[in-house]
């Protein structure tokens, strides 16, 4: 029997993309402890490097977890500079979506259904996504266009689908280690590209972003 040929294409990509996204991982979790530190130091050297990014107030960010790049270190130095943080929260009415939260050093938190430290979900402290300034967005792979490709779960993209139109728009920034890079991520249509990646190593400005 003849397979339906125009049905290849499609579930190639998925294909890929699983592929990609495990051997990926398969990396980040690889890195000792040592690297992972040394990693986190260097993310805020690089943050400090980057005027656009020094110069914004309200921030979010999230909790390193399945060998993502920690970004504790970062979360201090921004509370030292008083800026505002946030994290992501599941949101509690609409499956796959995010809600942002603001983050202090004595805000309660409890486990995610993946195992993830968030917020104790507070109404007062949510932040709508105008608001934010910059969305630093955990990933599992990058390339140097500024395609991303996260666990799997569709959260970032379903949450961020409209923020592009938003004014002013959040600046999305991806935040990995350097062994996430890739030559192309293999797309798909709902993708939400990135307009910066800072890795420990460099600042990846894509270009049809850079301005
Ligand atoms: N640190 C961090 N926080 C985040 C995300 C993330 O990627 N990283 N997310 C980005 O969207 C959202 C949560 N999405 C996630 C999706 C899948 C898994 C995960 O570990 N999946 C396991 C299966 C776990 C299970 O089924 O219980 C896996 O694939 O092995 C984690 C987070 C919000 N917060
Ligand atoms: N804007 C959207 N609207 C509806 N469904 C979406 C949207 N974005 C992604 N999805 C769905 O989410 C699922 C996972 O998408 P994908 O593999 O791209 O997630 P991811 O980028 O790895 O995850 P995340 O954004 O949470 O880091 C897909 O089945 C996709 O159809």
């Amino acid at each position: 029997m003849q397979p339906c040929s125009w049905s290849l294409p499609l579930s190639d990509i998925s294909t890929k993309r699983n592929q990609l996204r495990q051997l990926i991982r398969q990396r980040r979790q690889g890195l000792s402890a040592e690297q992972q530190q040394q990693a986190a130091i260097d993310l805020v050297r690089q943050f400090s490097t980057q005027p656009q990014l020094t110069k914004l107030q309200h921030i979010a960010l999230y909790l390193s977890n399945d060998g993502e790049l920690d970004t504790d270190p970062l979360i201090k130095s921004l509370w030292q500079q008083k800026k505002s943080v946030y994290l992501p929260i599941l949101h509690p009415h609409k499956p796959g979506f995010l809600v942002f939260q603001q983050y202090r050093p004595d805000t309660p938190m409890i486990s995610n259904k993946f195992g993830i430290l968030e917020p104790e979900l507070d109404p007062t402290q949510l932040k709508a996504l105008p608001e934010i300034e910059m969305i630093g967005l955990p990933l599992v792979a990058f390339d140097k266009q500024g395609n991303r490709m996260g666990m799997g779960g569709g959260f970032y993209d379903r949450t961020l689908a409209n923020a592009v139109f938003c004014q002013p728009a959040p600046l999305l920034v991806g935040l990995a280690h350097q062994c996430q890079q890739v030559e192309q991520v293999p797309v798909e249509s709902w993708d939400v590209p990135l307009n910066l990646v800072v890795t420990p190593e460099q600042v990846v400005t894509p270009l049809a972003f850079s301005r």
